[in-house]
């Protein structure tokens, strides 16, 4: 065995001085563990531990010396001694020797290595937390005889500062549970969580930003303003600075960020400016649901074979030009002959007959017309100029129906339609009138045999 260097007190002089020179080092400051490693060393024992009762039922024990010691066997070595059963705040029992046959099972080497010991209970002030205080050693306590009162006056001197030190010790531990339930939190919520220091560092990147953006905390760190990467604007970067508040989730607003692959997401963001000037982003990725709320409003208005308007929204869009006051015109279309293409060629020739029609007129509308498909094969475009607008696009949509019929295998079929026209003043605001007259006009292109347009002449 290795020869052990130790300072035992065994006379009253140097008792006293143990005494004085232990004192001043045991301090609320230290923790559990490094008080218990001074008191042992300063008294030379071979074993030294403290056992704290914990919330939990099973003892938290601290220990330090040269023999092993394990929660198990200090459980059953207290309750051998049976001081738990006393209510005093302290209480010391000293073994004068073979106190290692009490702590230990046999086959333990502190069994016979361990002569002497002093137990101490301990109560804190508030009755809040009790715990134990062993001292073991290799000698016969007898021939140290001053090193009882030498305990007992340090354990007096420990007891003030146990219930602190295990208060605090417990709080770092809580704090520790708290700290890490909160890092499993941010790390795996389905929500994007990070965080940049004041400096505009990344100090919190969790697995769904990860996820959503494509980045990794070290590649938006190698960027001299990360915040350029999902906001190349310059402008929109300085409305998300001016947007961190230190309200949280008062306002979650909607931003557009960049994914590393450079795709625009749509996410709610709510920005928190922290007490440190840091900024905790909590946010919410809504690209699907937009997307999806888009194409059901997409859904909720457009036709879907043509992709032209529905009708009531094209005749929403008619009611509201006629409000705005601004003068523009109406064009009915209807295809003639349409059945026949129907009956002639299937309902599928039709279908594509309709489509066809509607992209070329598309193509020679302007940007801000509006078409929608009123009827079967009957359209109504708005556009902005006055009839000689109308009477040209129509001549141009005919043109353009010539020059690139609709292909049925090898047959080329031109489409023919006919058009009426209203020419819509200011304060023309009754727009069931206005389509009586478009619908007017169109019958009378028809009648006179179809492939015409005519401008409304009435007036309301
Ligand atoms: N393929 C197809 N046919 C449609 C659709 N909607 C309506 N139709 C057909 O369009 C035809 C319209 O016939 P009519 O009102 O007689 O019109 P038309 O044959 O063009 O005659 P005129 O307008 O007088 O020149 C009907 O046969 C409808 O079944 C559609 O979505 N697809």
């Amino acid at each position: 065995m290795r020869k052990r260097c130790r300072n035992v007190v065994n006379d009253s002089r140097e008792a006293l001085h143990t005494l004085a020179t232990l004192m001043p080092q045991l301090t609320a400051h230290r923790s559990l563990q490094e008080m218990l490693e001074i008191v042992s060393r300063k008294l030379g024992a071979a074993l030294a531990w403290i056992s704290v009762d914990d919330e939990s039922g099973s003892p938290q024990v601290v220990s330090t010396g040269e023999i092993a010691c394990h929660s198990f066997e200090v459980t059953h070595f207290l309750a051998s001694t049976l001081l738990a059963r006393h209510a005093r705040a302290w209480r010391v029992i000293c073994w004068k020797e073979k106190v290692g046959e009490t702590l230990f099972i046999p086959l333990h080497p502190g069994y016979s290595q361990l002569q002497s010991g002093v137990l101490c209970k301990i109560i804190s002030h508030d009755g809040a937390c009790s715990g134990y205080f062993f001292l073991g050693f290799t000698e016969r306590l007898n021939t140290l005889s001053l090193l009882k009162p030498v305990a007992v006056i340090v354990v007096d001197k420990l007891k003030d500062y146990f219930a602190e030190i295990i208060a605090r010790e417990r709080m770092a531990r809580e704090m520790q549970r708290v700290v890490t339930q909160y890092k499993i939190l941010f790390e795996r919520a389905p929500v994007l969580m990070n965080s940049f220091d004041k400096g505009n560092r990344c100090v919190l990147w969790n697995a769904e930003c990860q996820k959503i953006f494509g980045w990794t905390m070290a590649e938006i760190n190698s960027h001299p303003d990360p915040l350029m990467l999902f906001y190349p604007d310059e402008e929109v970067r300085r409305r998300m600075r001016a947007s961190f508040s230190d309200a949280p989730l008062s306002d979650m607003s909607e931003w557009h960020p960049l994914r590393r692959d450079g795709t625009p997401l749509t996410v709610l963001w709510s920005n928190i400016l922290l007490p440190d000037r840091s900024v905790l982003s909590i946010g919410l990725d809504i690209t699907e649901r937009k997307k999806a709320e888009q194409q059901l409003a997409l859904k909720a208005t457009t036709d879907d074979l043509t992709g032209c308007l529905n009708r009531s929204t094209i005749l929403q869009e008619l009611k509201q030009r006629q409000e705005a006051g601004r003068p523009f015109c109406v064009l009915m279309f209807d295809l003639d002959y349409f059945k026949q293409i129907n009956d002639e060629w299937g309902h599928q020739v039709g279908d594509a007959a309709l489509v066809h029609f509607c992209d070329r007129l598309r193509e020679l509308s302007q940007p801000h017309a509006a078409l929608g498909r009123v009827g079967g094969e009957e359209f109504l475009l708005l556009v902005q100029g006055d009839s000689k607008t109308a009477v040209v696009l129509c001549e141009t949509l005919r043109a353009s129906l010539l020059a690139r019929p609709l292909l049925v295998g090898d047959n080329a079929l031109v489409l023919s339609f006919s058009s009426g026209v209203v020419v819509v003043g200011r304060g023309q605001r009754d727009s069931s009138a206005l389509l009586i007259r478009a619908d007017k006009a169109l019958y009378d292109a028809k009648r006179s045999g179809r492939g015409k347009t005519v401008i409304s002449d009435d007036h309301l």
